[in-house]
């Protein structure tokens, strides 16, 4: 079978990974058709707006304009050789993902779909078996349905926000699940971004270590368990260097240094063992969780997975007991937190640790002002719930402050004039959750599995990967 190129694409969903997937399919020469239900985002992107917060997305959708699209209206998919599904699967109450936006764009698809060859491919994150659970809500719509021209596939999305272009551009590998055609056809629609024969986009340059990623192909439970696993696994990793932390600081050892020697060893590796304030985020506590239930499902205990999760909100305690042992209470006190986007580079606030800390710092009684680069006016829609006071600029945080929290490690904090600012608070005490102090700065400095810099010479110089 073959596919045309340029192919005809149809991308159901706005968010990080359909507006990601929009972007890479047109830039590698597909002709796109974004399609969500949210008609306000919509009219954004018509008018050249993006919506969400990610580094060099407006240029790259910019630069596109000839081969994208925006619409609400599916009757797009008629002409869609390959139409991908990338809605939301947010966790419900008892962390199952809530399959509700993958059927009702499977219902809407249904209705539109033509008697040409189509495939129809999950990119959200969904539950192993939910391939087939689509495949039967195609059939059960759509009259003219024939499973020798209509398929399902199973094509995970392992781009990380605050990195999503680079990481979609040279993934280390294609992840396709499904029948053996189907998964020919998509090789065929990726085949510019497997021989990497695109032009590399200014906002993104090819890596110099990048060659080409693999392409896995695999039966569609596969392509949905590899998404979870591999999810987990790095949330594991995560949270086994925060818990070696807790251990560094009780016998003086350095978890920034312990870090860096495991991670020599390359069956280790150096990434994901950043110990800290433990992970926030749409995807590691969502998709843990709905590891976790898949087990229930099967009766099926996953220990690991649960202590994972368990170590990684302890973390976020940890900082506040640090604060404790400092302040003796904190009621009444000003805490500024530094950061409130679960990581840098990003204005998502989804699980972010800063939501947590806020909580518990109101429960204590403290007074709390939080600034971010980016993500506070998201924050003034979405955590209205919580009480903290919006600093306007990074200066204000610090003006008599009686402690201060590094939540996340915008680069706009690591280049911080610390002493200056330091000067201007009624305490200088911080607590650094995610060990971005190099130097010895004008204050108590608390930092996570090590000794906050003093001065002397470290043992080993480490610098963070
Ligand atoms: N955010 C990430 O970094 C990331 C990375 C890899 C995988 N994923 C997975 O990809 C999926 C999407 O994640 P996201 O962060 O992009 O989600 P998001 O919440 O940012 O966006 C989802 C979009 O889907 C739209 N939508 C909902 N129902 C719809 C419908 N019936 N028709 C058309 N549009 C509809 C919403 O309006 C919204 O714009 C999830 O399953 C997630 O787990 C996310
Ligand atoms: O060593 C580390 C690395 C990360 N984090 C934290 O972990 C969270 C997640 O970070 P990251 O994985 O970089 O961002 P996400 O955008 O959540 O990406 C993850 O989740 C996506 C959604 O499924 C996947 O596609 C990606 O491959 C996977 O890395 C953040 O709070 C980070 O601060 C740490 O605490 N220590």
């Amino acid at each position: 079978m073959h596919l045309n190129h340029p192919a005809n694409v149809a991308v159901i969903g706005r968010g990080y990974v359909g507006l990601g997937t929009a972007g890479l399919l047109a830039h590698i020469g597909h002709t796109v058709t974004g399609i969500d239900i949210d008609e306000e985002k919509i009219a954004m992107l018509r008018q050249g707006h993006v919506p969400i917060h990610e580094p060099g997305l407006d240029d790259l959708l910019a630069s596109q304009v000839e081969r994208l699209t925006w619409t609400t209206d599916y009757s797009a998919v008629r002409d869609a050789d390959v139409i991908f599904i990338c809605v939301g699967t947010p966790p419900g109450l008892d962390g199952t993902p809530d399959l509700q936006y993958v059927v009702s764009a499977a219902a809407s698809i249904a209705r539109h779909l033509n008697s040409h060859s189509q495939i129809i491919v999950n990119k959200s994150t969904v539950p192993i078996g939910t391939g087939d659970y689509v495949q039967r809500l195609l059939e059960d719509h759509t009259p003219s349905f024939d499973p020798s021209r209509h398929f399902v596939v199973s094509n995970p999305e392992f781009l990380r926000e605050g990195t999503a272009l680079g990481d979609s551009l040279y993934p280390d590998r294609i992840v396709l699940g499904g029948q053996p055609q189907a998964l020919d056809l998509m090789t065929q629609l990726y085949a510019p971004l497997i021989d990497q024969s695109f032009t590399a986009p200014t906002v993104a340059p090819r890596p110099e270590w990048f060659t080409r990623p693999a392409v896995v192909k695999t039966s569609l439970q596969s392509a949905e368990m590899i998404k979870y696993a591999a999810n987990a696994f790095l949330a594991l990793k995560i949270s086994f260097a925060n818990e070696i932390s807790g251990l560094c600081e009780r016998v003086g050892a350095d978890i920034e240094e312990v870090a860096a020697g495991i991670g020599m060893d390359q069956r280790i590796g150096q990434r994901f063992l950043q110990a800290g304030l433990g992970w926030g985020g749409s995807c590691f506590g969502k998709d843990t969780q709905g590891l976790i239930s898949a087990g229930r499902e099967h009766q099926y205990d996953m220990p690991i997975l649960q202590a994972a999760i368990d170590v990684n909100y302890r973390q976020r305690r940890v900082v506040i007991d640090k604060l404790l042992r400092h302040l003796k209470t904190v009621k009444g006190k000003r805490v500024s937190i530094l950061g409130m986007a679960f990581k840098p580079n990003t204005d998502d606030l989804r699980d972010a640790p800063t939501h947590d800390l806020i909580v518990q710092l109101n429960r204590l009684g403290a007074s709390v002002t939080a600034h971010d680069p980016i993500a506070m006016n998201r924050a003034a829609r979405e955590w209205s719930h919580l009480s903290y006071t919006p600093a306007a600029t990074v200066e204000e945080a610090f003006e008599r402050a009686d402690a201060i929290i590094l939540a996340t490690e915008w680069d706009e904090y690591i280049n911080l004039d610390w002493n200056t600012l330091l000067a201007t608070t009624r305490r200088p005490l911080v607590i650094d959750a995610r060990n971005i102090i190099r130097r010895p700065i004008n204050a108590q400095v608390e930092q996570v599995g090590r000794d906050a810099p003093r001065g002397e010479r470290r043992r080993a110089d480490v610098e963070r990967s």
